[in-house]
């Protein structure tokens, strides 16, 4: 089964269109990159998975997303307890002024756990998994803020770890980052695919080739072509992909 998949998608904000009629299927444990010009519509789609859009005024949506084989725009759903299963990493890192540790703790402490042993292997788990723990592992008490902008953006992928979703977007991820961060978030994105779904917007095409399985072209609000990332970037079947990753426009 897919893990997630959009099924004639429409958005709306307000009368301007944003997406229009959105088809495409995701397996599960794969890197998805969404590509294309500014303004396309990657990261209203995006959003679409974990209904944040939900959260803007006035969006109208039409159409289906499936995650698990599940309607989760008709089912009568917990949003909350849905967006828990999806976990989101943003441009600009974003962790709270609190400690390292409480960070990556703060969504079990939500759920309720209070026991420190579990506390303690969650939050080291995920330092691990998110490649930051040998960094951090004596200055767990000191704030996230310390932190250089690509240690912060692993911390967040750690939080977003910590509660185990079984999918993580993410939108420009290391855009806000010099190379040696970008690279790390990259090999990390490309190592967390055995355990999660990932799905990435990014500007940057040389990075949608390195960690990316599938790719998908956008062009105003619309999905022109989507395949596997060789073919779009060596034998794209649409002019506009063609003429977009060679730099002809956006
Ligand atoms: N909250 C909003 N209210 C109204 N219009 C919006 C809103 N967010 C996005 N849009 C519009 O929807 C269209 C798609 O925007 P979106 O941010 O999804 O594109 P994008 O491809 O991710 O762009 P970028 O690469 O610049 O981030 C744009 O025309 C944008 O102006």
């Amino acid at each position: 089964m897919q893990k997630l998949e959009a099924r004639n998608v429409n958005l709306f904000y307000g009368e301007k269109q944003a997406l229009k009629d959105i088809s495409l299927g995701i397996d599960p444990n794969t890197v998805t990159a969404f590509i294309g010009p500014s303004g396309c519509g990657k990261s209203t789609f995006l959003r679409c998975f974990n209904r944040m859009n939900d959260l803007i005024d006035n969006v109208r949506i039409t159409g289906d997303i499936l995650i698990d084989g599940r309607n989760i725009y008709k089912s009568k759903i917990n949003v909350d307890e849905h967006r828990k299963k999806i976990g989101m990493v943003f441009q600009k890192p974003n962790p709270f002024p609190k400690t390292i540790y409480e960070n990556v703790a703060f969504g079990l402490r939500i759920k309720g756990v209070k026991d420190k042993s579990v506390l303690d292997e969650t939050v080291e788990r995920s330092l691990r998994q998110a490649a930051l723990w040998d960094e951090v592992k004596d200055d767990l008490k000191k704030s996230a803020l310390s932190l250089s902008g690509g240690q912060q953006q692993r911390l967040c992928i750690a939080r977003t770890m910590a509660v185990e979703p079984s999918v993580i977007l993410m939108d420009e991820p290391a855009s806000a980052l010099d190379p040696l961060s970008t690279a790390k978030i990259e090999e990390l994105i490309y190592e967390l695919k055995s355990k999660y779904t990932i799905v990435i917007v990014t500007h940057n095409m040389q990075q949608a080739a390195r960690v990316s399985d599938k790719t998908a072209f956008f062009y105003l609000g619309e999905l022109i072509e989507y395949n596997t990332t060789t073919t779009i970037f060596t034998n794209p079947k649409k002019e506009q992909t063609h003429n977009y990753i060679t730099g002809r426009f956006g």
